[in-house]
């Protein structure tokens, strides 16, 4: 059929780019494509997998800053279907960043330990989107702040982030609009501290769970929040087993203790309530 095997352009193809906006120019690639710069001298095959998979990550969690920031914003203006959607997208995204572990699960101890030394101090725990990101979902911490104290820029992108309501803080607010006994020391908390589980909330919750077609829309949002959750502890989770099967028990080059430090994230929770509310249904 094809004898050649070349497919041939069309006429209509534009192929005179000259002036025009292109593909390139439009997504940055030139600045994109240039922007892996190995540091192991004589520079280690496997370094080009370590800093793409951390340029990935990083992009999705820019696009996961974006849609929490606009879930937030659509959440404040009563708009909550819209916000589902945003979160939605959200789960989403953390389903390709915790599958992407196993890209990187394929460099093995040998191949890490001959260019980890070349990393010094630098570690993920200085990711500034991460951070944020944790930030938005509830794990507020101030000491983290002091970590971009050289970097103005990621100081008052995290500082900005630490000021502002968590997700599930806008979501309580709704929720009290909409006439759910959301006790006031949670409506008016600190948003600065850590989101910290408290059990006047927890009729307010089971409300919602023990009549879902009255607040049906309210019972997908708890459901869905909880999916959120699940899915950062899995994305957590990877983490530690590629850790582990990559470094074992040595300290991270963060100066953290390494695995143990990072056990201790898989004991946090963003929405205690809606765990705590699972014990209490059908009784
Ligand atoms: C072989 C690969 C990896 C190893 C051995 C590793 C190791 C570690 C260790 C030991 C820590 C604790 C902090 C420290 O003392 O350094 C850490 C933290 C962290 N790493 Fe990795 N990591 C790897 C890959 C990644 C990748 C691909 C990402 C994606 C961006 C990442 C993101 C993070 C983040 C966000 C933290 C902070 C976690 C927290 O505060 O709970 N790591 N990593
Ligand atoms: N903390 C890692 C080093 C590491 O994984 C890393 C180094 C530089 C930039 C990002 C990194 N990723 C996650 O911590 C280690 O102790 O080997």
């Amino acid at each position: 059929m094809h004898s050649e095997n070349e497919r041939a352009l069309e006429s209509g193809i534009v192929t005179d780019l000259s002036g025009r906006m292109t593909y390139g120019s439009y997504l940055a690639l030139d600045q994109l494509l240039t922007a892996q710069h190995p540091v192991s001298e004589p520079e280690h095959h496997d370094e080009m997998l370590f800093i793409i998979q951390h340029q990935t990550t990083e992009l999705w969690l820019k696009q996961l800053l974006h849609e929490l920031s606009s879930a937030r914003e659509l959440l404040a203006r009563d708009d909550l279907r819209e916000a589902l959607k945003r979160i939605a997208r959200v789960k989403r995204i953390q389903d390709v960043m915790t599958q992407q572990w196993s890209v990187l699960a394929t460099l093995t101890p040998t191949e890490y330990a001959q260019f980890r030394g070349a990393l010094g101090n630098s570690s993920g725990f200085q990711s500034v989107q991460y951070r944020a990101v944790e930030f938005a979902l509830g794990n507020k911490n101030e000491k983290m702040l002091t970590v971009f104290a050289d970097h103005p820029a990621n100081l008052a992108l995290l500082t900005a982030e630490w000021e502002k309501p968590t997700l599930y803080d806008e979501f309580l607010r709704f929720a009290a609009r909409r006439g759910l006994p959301v006790p006031t020391e949670i409506l008016d908390r600190d948003v600065r501290e850590p989101y910290r589980e408290t059990p006047e909330l927890v009729p307010a919750i089971r409300e919602i769970y023990q009549d879902p077609s009255r607040y049906w829309d309210l019972y997908e949002a708890c459901e869905d929040l909880v999916d959120l959750e699940d899915n950062f502890q899995f994305w957590r989770f990877r983490h530690l087993k590629t850790v582990a099967r990559t470094i074992g028990m040595k300290v991270g080059t963060g100066g953290s203790s390494g695995v143990g430090f990072l056990q201790r994230a898989l004991d946090l929770t963003f929405f205690p309530e809606l765990y705590t509310v699972r014990t209490e249904i059908g009784r």
